[in-house]
């Protein structure tokens, strides 16, 4: 995909975020929570974020895509997520995994490995996460035996899915002086693939509004505190013309 039609394709498709505002069911960890909800709120996505056992599926029940984040897991975020994506899948609409941690506990990693086996629409992590979740293996054919969308975020971003691969190079390294951003990231994704016809499409969307709102808060701040509200900020004036101007794709 060229960067020229990867924006035009993002510009399109956060138009209809705007218009639509689905709403993302988010089970996120408790360090990203607040951020993340308004990631998706200033990009015109409508975000809830419960996560008690008792009231999950409910809300699973009317939303358009669920997120599940691995941040901060206890046994009641494990059931609310066991619940949480079998109300998913049973409707047909996306989940995106954020496997946060992953290598750091062998329990995490069988439990991300048992979500794994439900069917995620797309696995997002930093490329320590994905690296560990593929045991070695190339992602493209991580993503291949899977079915699945993975995207491995840092300096440049890469996304495949098997049959196609795409690397994102915008952003900027306040990125990762802020916490919570690829959680919000992956978010994002969620958001997109609840307007996108082609969910690799729309998955390249959110890495590019990602990058490009990071290349844009990073002019407008002097730090990692200013640039969360300018990155905000950016995410919600993004539009053809920025994203046209600073698309990279490798
Ligand atoms: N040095 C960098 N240059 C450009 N973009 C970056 C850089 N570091 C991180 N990013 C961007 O920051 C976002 C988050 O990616 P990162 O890989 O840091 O996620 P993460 O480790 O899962 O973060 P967290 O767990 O804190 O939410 C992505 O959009 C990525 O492109
Ligand atoms: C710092 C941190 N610890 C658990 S989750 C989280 C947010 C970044 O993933
Ligand atoms: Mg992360």
């Amino acid at each position: 995909m060229a960067a020229a039609s990867l924006a035009w394709s993002a510009a399109a498709l956060i138009d209809k975020i705007r218009k639509r505002h689905p709403r993302i069911h988010c089970l996120t960890n408790g360090v990203a929570q607040a951020f993340t909800a308004n990631a998706l709120l200033a990009l015109g996505a409508q975000p809830s974020m419960t996560n008690s056992v008792e009231e999950v599926e409910a809300f699973v029940e009317g939303a358009d895509a669920l997120l599940v984040n691995l941040g901060t897991l206890d046994e009641p975020g494990r059931q609310a997520m066991r619940l949480a994506i079998g109300v998913a899948n049973r409707r047909g609409i996306p989940w995106v995994l954020d496997p946060v941690f992953v290598e750091r506990s062998s329990g995490r990693s069988t439990f991300a490995h048992e979500l794994i086996a439900h069917g995620p629409k797309v696995i997002r992590g930093n490329e320590v996460e994905i690296a560990h979740l593929s045991q070695g293996q190339a992602i493209d054919g991580f993503a291949r035996a899977l079915g699945a969308i993975v995207a491995a975020t840092g300096t440049t971003d890469r996304l495949v899915d098997g049959n196609r691969a795409i690397g994102i190079p915008n952003g900027h390294p306040l990125m990762g002086r802020v916490t919570a951003m690829g959680c919000a990231n992956a978010a994002l994704i969620a958001a997109l693939l609840t307007v996108a016809d082609d969910p690799f499409e729309g998955c390249a969307a959110a890495m590019l509004a990602a990058g490009v709102a990071g290349e844009i808060a990073a002019e407008h701040s002097s730090g990692p505190g200013t640039f969360a509200s300018a990155y905000l900020d950016a995410l919600h004036g993004l539009d053809s013309g920025k994203l046209a101007t600073r698309a990279r794709v490798i």
